[in-house]
């Protein structure tokens, strides 16, 4: 029993831990995460039998990406263990004390960011790495190098290592957010996902647009500097101008650290930037090397994370929701209550599983949560106050709008509504096909799709273009006028002068998203040509995998989509691609040889590139070449070039030269 259920919250632990590190895209708030977490840990301490090293308590948290350089740090970059409250920081402080004698604790905030390791040379900023998986990270030196608060030089010869953390201000993210929205674009949850995802670009020119800021809090080897305690070395930071977060406080006892964290608690709200607990460490230095390390953590600190917001109401009613592709959401009917400042009625429940790990039921009283901006969740329920109207809540087997029989799937946790003539899928493909990223008809949302389709008006996709057709019902409909009616069907008409990629993506072929389509749109051109493609054609694109590929195939092999698509093109719809313009660069006009194996692009992207750059790509080095780009393991065709005085450019200095070029 306690074995599988420390192996159901290793694999709950991992996909969160996924989302939240490598997509930056947390689905839960931080202190649900940390319930999960902290379930796992005192599992694991109570059956040692089923400890293992793999485990994510076992490991720095985090993920290295391929696009970047990989680093090793010198000492590894640690996570922090948690606290919760007074209580788990006194047992802290005991175990503290019993290798450190009075010891002090320096208590700082716990930004929310990403934590981040400096190099200088002889007094110059020479690399900025992520903590990655605390034993290699990603060099990201030319993003930090946006940040304008971190120095280029510092007063110190030899080789100085600083670390701390990149953060995001709250101005900066809201500003952020709001740009996002107005693109359409999907926004942050949380400033500290951004800084995150702002610091992991490959182009240092989106970075340096993201207004980030940063605080450092480690000075390595302070000790051979002659420092004696940390709050010693951060003064010779700040005595370096090296940025410290000043809101720190050195206290000689529990007591004091309490009264400050309560402090700083009161006026988290007011900082410029977003914190999630306070951290101690022990400030003499050498109890450092004394108290050591885990794997994971070092026992010299501790993080106290602040609590959430909580509250209780009662649950109404579960009621499922279904999306465009048939995927089933149920949610949370609440009784309105006020939590971190809003009000909140509903909360999504997630999936079947969920509910059931919670034991969430109809008539319960239920802990709702939120956090950040995160959409409000239902933490769990309170099974003490049930009074027997309260029975387990069976997922149902059939769809509220069309009655058809629901699907899981062996790998899923989703249900699947299949019918694809299931009026709730239609009118979700129609909200789809009409939003910003795809056919952008802005004067087409959410509401009045959903009004003409009970009107009987919009009963599918090609029904938008025959709208006009009911001219003189919508015109005696309450509330339209003349006038918007043709602008909203001068907007019908616009959209078809949409590019070919912003169809694809809007049709909502499963696994097609913005990305996919706009890939398959620049490999194909035109819809024919991609409708005509195999399978096998479509998995050889990068980015294209065998489950997209069998999608489209599958899209496009249904009579009814095939269908849509010849009604479509009767309207007038464009089903081509922008042509790619060809951008002047260093490469026009050049004749330009590829070599070596590349880090970065496969050898036809690099050329497709070069193409758009206006060169001409050739495959063999003569006289003629202009330029030759080079890999790693490059042989005779680089040395031929030097032979015969040819320029060369490795492969860093061209992805330099294309990021540049395209993002102009
Ligand atoms: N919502 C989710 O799905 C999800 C998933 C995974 C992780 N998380 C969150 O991330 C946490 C785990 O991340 P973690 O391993 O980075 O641990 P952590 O954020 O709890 O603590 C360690 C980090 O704190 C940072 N920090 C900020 N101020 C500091 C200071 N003054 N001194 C020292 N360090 C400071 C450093 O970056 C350090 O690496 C979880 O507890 C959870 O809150 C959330
Ligand atoms: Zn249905």
């Amino acid at each position: 029993m306690s074995q599988q259920r420390i192996l159901e919250l290793r694999k709950i632990l991992d996909r969160l831990a996924y989302e939240y590190y490598v997509l930056d895209k947390p689905s839960v708030s931080d202190q649900e995460y940390d319930r999960y977490y902290q379930e796992l840990l005192k599992l694991e301490d109570e059956f040692p039998q089923y400890r293992d090293p793999n485990s994510i308590t076992q490991r720095v948290g985090g993920v290295v990406l391929d696009a970047f350089e990989k680093v090793s740090h010198k000492r590894r970059m640690l996570s922090l263990d948690n606290a919760f409250n007074l209580e788990d920081l006194m047992a802290f402080d005991e175990r503290v004390r019993q290798s450190v004698k009075n010891p002090e604790y320096v208590v700082e905030l716990k930004m929310d960011g990403l934590a981040i390791s400096l190099h200088y040379h002889n007094g110059r900023f020479v690399q900025a790495v992520t903590r990655g998986d605390g034993l290699v990270g990603e060099d990201v030196t030319n993003n930090v190098r946006t940040i304008a608060s971190i120095p280029m030089h510092i007063d110190m010869e030899g080789d100085v290592e600083v670390r701390g953390e990149v953060i995001m201000p709250k101005k900066s993210f809201e500003a952020l957010n709001e740009q996002r929205r107005n693109q359409g674009e999907e926004e942050f949850a949380n400033p500290r996902n951004a800084a995150a995802g702002s610091i992991r670009q490959l182009d240092s020119r989106i970075a340096a647009s993201r207004k980030l800021d940063a605080y450092l809090y480690y000075f390595e080897g302070a000790q051979q500097h002659a420092m004696h305690t940390h709050e010693e070395a951060l003064e010779a930071l700040e005595a370096m101008r090296i940025k410290v977060n000043p809101l720190r406080k050195v206290c000689k006892n529990m007591q004091e650290v309490w009264q400050f964290i309560q402090e700083m608690s009161e006026r988290r709200n007011d900082l410029p930037y977003e914190i999630d607990g306070m951290v101690l460490k022990v400030n003499d230095l050498h109890a450092w090397d004394l108290l050591g390390t885990t794997a994971k953590a070092p026992r010299y600190a501790i993080a106290y994370k602040f609590p959430a917001e909580e509250v209780v109401t009662k649950l109404l009613d579960i009621v499922l929701s279904v999306g465009r592709t048939g995927r089933i959401t149920p949610n949370a009917v609440l009784e309105p209550v006020r939590v971190a400042g809003t009000t909140v009625s509903a909360a999504t429940l997630h999936n079947e599983d969920m509910i059931k790990e919670k034991d969430v039921r109809i008539n319960d009283d239920v802990i709702i949560r939120k956090a950040g901006d995160i959409i409000p969740e239902v933490v769990r329920s309170l099974p003490e106050r049930r009074n027997g109207t309260q029975g387990i809540y069976k997922f149902p087997q059939i769809c509220p709008f069309c009655g058809s029989k629901l699907v899981r799937f062996a790998d899923e946790a989703a249900h699947y509504c299949m019918n694809q003539d299931c009026p709730a899928r239609i009118v979700r493909g129609m909200i789809h096909f009409a939003s910003r990223d795809a056919m952008n008809i802005d004067t087409l949302g959410d509401k009045k799709i959903e009004f003409f389709h009970k009107q009987g008006f919009l009963n599918t996709i090609e029904d938008i273009y025959e709208l006009s057709l009911h001219k003189e019902e919508i015109l005696a409909l309450e509330g339209f006028q003349e006038k918007s009616f043709q602008k909203m069907i001068l907007a019908i008409e616009a959209s078809k002068e949409r590019p070919l990629e912003d169809l694809l993506f809007g049709l909502g072929i499963r696994e097609v998203g913005k990305k996919a389509a706009r890939v398959l749109a620049k490999t194909y051109g035109n819809i024919d040509d991609l409708m005509a493609a195999e399978e096998a054609e479509l998995t050889a694109i990068k980015d294209i995998g065998v489950v997209t590929a069998q999608s489209i195939r599958a899209y496009f092999a249904e009579p009814k989509n095939k269908e849509l698509i010849a009604h479509l093109k009767g309207f007038g719809l464009r089903m081509d691609t922008d042509k790619e313009v060809i951008k002047e660069s260093i490469f026009t006009g050049k004749t330009v040889v590829l070599t070596g194996t590349l880090q970065y692009l496969k050898r036809n992207e690099a050329k497709a590139l070069l193409e758009r750059l206006g060169a001409n790509v050739s495959g063999s080095v003569s006289k003629k070449t202009d330029l030759v780009i080079y890999g790693e393991a490059s042989g005779s065709k680089l040395s031929k070039a030097k032979e015969l005085g040819v320029a060369t450019m490795d492969e860093e200095a061209f992805m330099k030269e294309v990021n540049a070029n395209e993002k102009s």
